[in-house]
């Protein structure tokens, strides 16, 4: 899949089929809506187009209007969402910085000068709640007007439900909120997994007897934090088993390195030997969550938050010998 920032390059699509979204999360109902996308796609002989935005308009209107509690908190952040958008097969997604210009264009500039001159879409895909253009006063009535008049096909997808609960971002967003992480997945197709780099920390862990994975989620507000029993993925050809810490660690001073940064810093219970005592670094992984321990607890000074994580250790160790030894 290619990715471009802005539609202005010349390896964009001149011809596409295209569907305009968040994505926050590329959950079931997304990847519906992307086999759609390409089958249509394929019958037209174009490529399939995702626009997104970065950020999302409502994080733009929480800086805007100084209301943080307008931004959605995040299920993913934008490394995952394109690799989703990847594997779902996908052509091309553009991804539009959400600011000042797109928030004040109007419905009929934001057809003209993005789908049609940036995108050359033939066939437009949205969702059964899609709004656009300044103050979202363009829906899919009118977008099916324009499309009627200026020779492209526009169709709305009809929410999609998984026993009888529409799925969408909001509802992964509560499921992950409340630590139901089997919700999340049964909403989302597959597991709730963060993925990227791993970064250097504090080496506090090693001075606490406790190594962590560190890699950063790039939003400040997770949908989901807390203390979390995982697996990780790519660094060996099993996945390994560890205890992970999701949120900006309250204990710690909020004034070093990665202070008030959300991370994601994982334990693994059992450390292959052939990795070397540090061979993590930079490399990408994939952190599966699998079950919520508890949310982060502020403890006082560093030999309580020790007997923390040993007790959260020794509680993954039990869950997940319960629950996952025979998938490993
Ligand atoms: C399983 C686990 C649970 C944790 N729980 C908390 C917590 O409840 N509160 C907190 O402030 N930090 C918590 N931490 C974060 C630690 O403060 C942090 O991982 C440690 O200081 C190592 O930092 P470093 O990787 O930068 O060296 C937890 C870490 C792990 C691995
Ligand atoms: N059991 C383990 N779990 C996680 N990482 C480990 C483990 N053992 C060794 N490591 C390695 O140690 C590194 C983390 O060391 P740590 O002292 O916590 O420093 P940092 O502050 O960078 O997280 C990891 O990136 C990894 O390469």
């Amino acid at each position: 899949m290619k990715v471009f920032r802005g539609f202005k390059h010349p390896g964009v699509a001149s011809a596409s089929a295209v569907t305009i979204g968040n994505f926050d999360g590329v959950h079931r109902g997304h990847q519906a809506m992307l086999a759609l996308l390409k089958g249509e796609a394929q019958q037209r002989g174009v490529a399939s187009v995702v626009l997104t935005f970065e950020p999302h308009p409502r994080d733009y209107f929480a800086e805007l209007h100084q209301k943080p509690d307008l931004a959605p908190a995040r299920v993913g952040t934008l490394r995952d969402k394109l690799e989703d958008l990847a594997t779902a097969g996908v052509d091309q997604t553009v991804v539009l910085p959400f600011d000042a210009r797109l928030a004040n264009q109007s419905p009929q500039e934001f057809i003209d000068q993005v789908l049609l001159g940036g995108l050359g879409a033939r066939y437009v895909l949205v969702g059964d709640d899609f709004r656009f253009g300044k103050a979202r006063a363009g829906d899919y009535a009118l977008l099916d007007a324009a499309g009627d008049a200026q020779g492209f096909d526009v169709a709305r997808m009809n929410s999609y439900e998984v026993h009888g609960l529409r799925v969408s971002s909001s509802a992964v967003r509560e499921a992950l909120g409340r630590g139901d992480m089997a919700a999340a997945a049964r909403l989302l197709g597959r597991p709730y997994c963060i993925s990227g780099h791993v970064v250097h920390g504090r080496k506090l862990g090693r001075t606490l007897g406790f190594k962590t994975l560190n890699l950063r989620f790039a939003h400040w507000k997770p949908a989901a934090s807390g203390i979390f029993v995982v697996l990780v993925h790519g660094l060996s050809a099993k996945p390994l088993q560890g205890v992970a810490n999701l949120g900006v660690r309250p204990s710690l001073d909020p004034t070093d390195v990665n202070g008030g940064r959300v991370l994601l810093e994982t334990h693994c219970l059992d450390w292959p030997a052939e990795l070397g005592p540090e061979g993590a670094y930079g490399k990408i992984i994939r952190v599966e969550l699998l079950h919520k321990l508890h949310d982060e607890l502020k403890y006082d000074g560093l030999d309580a938050l020790t007997q923390g994580i040993q007790k959260d250790r020794d509680d993954a160790r039990a869950w997940l010998q319960s629950n996952v030894s025979a998938r490993i």
